[in-house]
């Protein structure tokens, strides 16, 4: 018998149809991926399994009882838990007081012992190590989604959905969740995993169900596939998706000069320690770091947003350290920062695509834009060139999926003709194709002679992409390395601040 059934289920928001008469079956101690382009439907269908939607036909059934979601906690009582992209924690709480929130009502009075014991059970047979004493705001990325994993099992979820949940940690820690997931197949849970990064959907996978424009594109086994079949499969034709780094003239001179770049956060603990490096036209210089490693700092003090006591950084021979934010756009510097909550910065959800380009022209004091059909012809092309998914440029962002969401947000950035280019995650949830998209687009900056500052997450992007790569770790700066000459796993030991053997270093030369 299979732990889920889906039979012909279909949810449409207004006029776009976003599950079509979707059927899937997952099967007892399987891991399931689920692969699509953005905006294909994905995330519709399993808040559907989690019983944050609800279908308007079609069935759902659990080890082959048929279920009716009306919310989330039906879904857990029938076995079924979702980790969401954004944690549902609360930062000032325990690990433990987390994991057993809301279980007041059932025994308020329950000992706290018996808890733990409870807990550190489900902790051995798994393979966590999370101290239950500790607040959440204590806790790294990874730790507060392991108490996510916990309190989900806690609450006796047999099937685990996971949405993108290695897009915020190291290749270290993604190995480590992997294990944790081999552990639960194990033990009979099954697992829908959603991720955009194909190597992984190769190694974590048992099956793989493909989803194109709301439907069924395909379930196959990982075994008989590769990553070029399963890009193929999703797009629905041939597609070229390698990460290429292209050959570009880089400057002789840099372009960026940062000296002794620090600063310190609001309770006075050092967020950028002594920053020192150059960036050249010409080139991409990526950051690999963990979250929270200084990447927001440092774009913030190079763009005007941060004050810094300490340091310089020199464009066109000016301190930008010294710069206002309109100063600093005024001399050709960029930033184009996806941030986890990709509506918390730049974009208005209730207006439409034309209006939030037209918004950033706005603020720039340009009034050509102002001028609504030169802002329509160039959200169309915006729509058009980023390979948007929407029904019109006139639907407000809110109802975009999140990858397509961030398509306008970049494509808005790109428009403004950049001389330095500072990017934030920019592949942050975005498929194969949209990625190559940017990618494109990045590259094509970069043989301009564009100075690109590439802030990400997926180190092979990153190592594939950039010519120099600076790795960060806890505001400070743990080499700046040839990616071509070093291994994933050395970077990702650097970002967890560890040294490596100083030979594959390539220094600021
Ligand atoms: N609440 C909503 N209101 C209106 N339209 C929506 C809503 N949620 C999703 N949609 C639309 O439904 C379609 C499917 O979106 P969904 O978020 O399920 O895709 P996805 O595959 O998860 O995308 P991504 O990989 O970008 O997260 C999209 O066209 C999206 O614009």
């Amino acid at each position: 018998m299979n732990a889920l059934e889906v039979r012909n289920l279909t949810k449409t928001f207004g006029s776009t149809l976003a599950n079509n008469d979707i059927s899937l079956e997952l099967r007892k101690g399987e891991i399931l991926a689920l692969l699509g382009e953005n905006g294909s439907g994905k995330s519709t269908f399993v808040n559907q399994l989690a019983g944050i939607y609800a279908p308007e036909s079609g069935e759902i059934f659990i080890d082959g009882k048929k279920v009716e979601f009306k919310s989330p906690q039906d879904a857990i009582s029938a076995g079924v838990g979702m980790v969401h992209q954004h944690f549902k924690l609360v930062e000032v709480m325990s690990a433990l007081e987390n994991i057993t929130l809301g279980e007041k009502a059932a025994g308020f009075f329950v000992k706290k012992q018996v808890l733990f014991e409870k807990i550190n059970e489900i902790q051995n047979k798994f393979g966590f190590s999370i101290d239950l004493n500790r607040k959440l705001y204590e806790m790294s990325v990874s730790e507060k989604q392991t108490v996510e994993i916990i309190k989900i099992l806690y609450q006796g979820a047999r099937i685990l959905i996971l949405d993108e949940p290695t897009a915020v940690l190291t290749p270290q820690e993604t190995e480590k969740l992997f294990a944790v997931l081999r552990r639960m197949k194990e033990n009979g849970c099954s697992i829908i995993i959603i991720t955009h990064k194909l190597n992984e959907v190769m190694e974590i996978s048992d099956r793989v169900a493909v989803m194109r424009k709301g439907e069924n594109a395909g379930l196959v086994e990982t075994s008989s596939c590769t990553e070029k079949s399963l890009a193929r499969l999703m797009l629905g034709g041939k597609f070229d998706y390698k990460v290429t780094r292209v050959a570009a003239g880089r400057s002789q001179n840099p372009v960026l000069v940062v000296k002794n770049l620090s600063s310190k956060n609001a309770y006075g603990k050092k967020s950028l320690d002594n920053l020192n490096f150059d960036l050249y036209g010409g080139e991409i210089l990526g950051v690999a770091g963990i979250v929270g490693s200084g990447q927001k700092e440092l774009c913030e003090s190079l763009t005007g947003l941060l004050r810094v006591e300490n340091g310089e950084a020199i464009f066109q021979n000016q301190n930008l350290l010294k710069l206002s934010p309109i100063e600093i756009k005024k001399l050709g510097v960029r930033m184009n920062f996806v941030p986890e909550d990709r509506l918390g910065m730049g974009l208005a959800a209730g207006l439409d695509i034309t209006e939030n380009v037209m918004m950033r022209s706005y603020s720039e004091e340009s009034h050509f834009f102002l001028d609504r059909k030169k802002g329509s012809e160039l959200a169309t092309d915006i729509v058009e060139r980023y390979a948007i998914s929407t029904p019109s440029i006139h639907n407000p962002v809110r109802q975009l999926s999140g990858g397509n969401i961030q398509k306008v947000l970049l494509g808005r950035e790109l428009e403004m003709h950049p001389k330095f280019l500072i990017v934030a995650y920019p592949f942050r949830g975005l498929d194969v194709g949209a990625t190559n998209n940017i990618i494109n687009m990045l590259n094509e900056q970069k043989k301009k002679g564009v100075a690109i500052l590439l802030i990400g997450e997926d180190i092979d992007q990153l190592c594939a992409l950039c010519d120099r790569l600076m790795v960060i770790h806890d505001g400070s700066i743990k080499g700046i390395v040839n990616p071509e000459q070093t291994s994933k796993e050395n970077i990702g030991l650097m970002m967890m601040g560890k040294s490596v053997p100083a030979e594959k270093e390539d220094g600021n030369a």
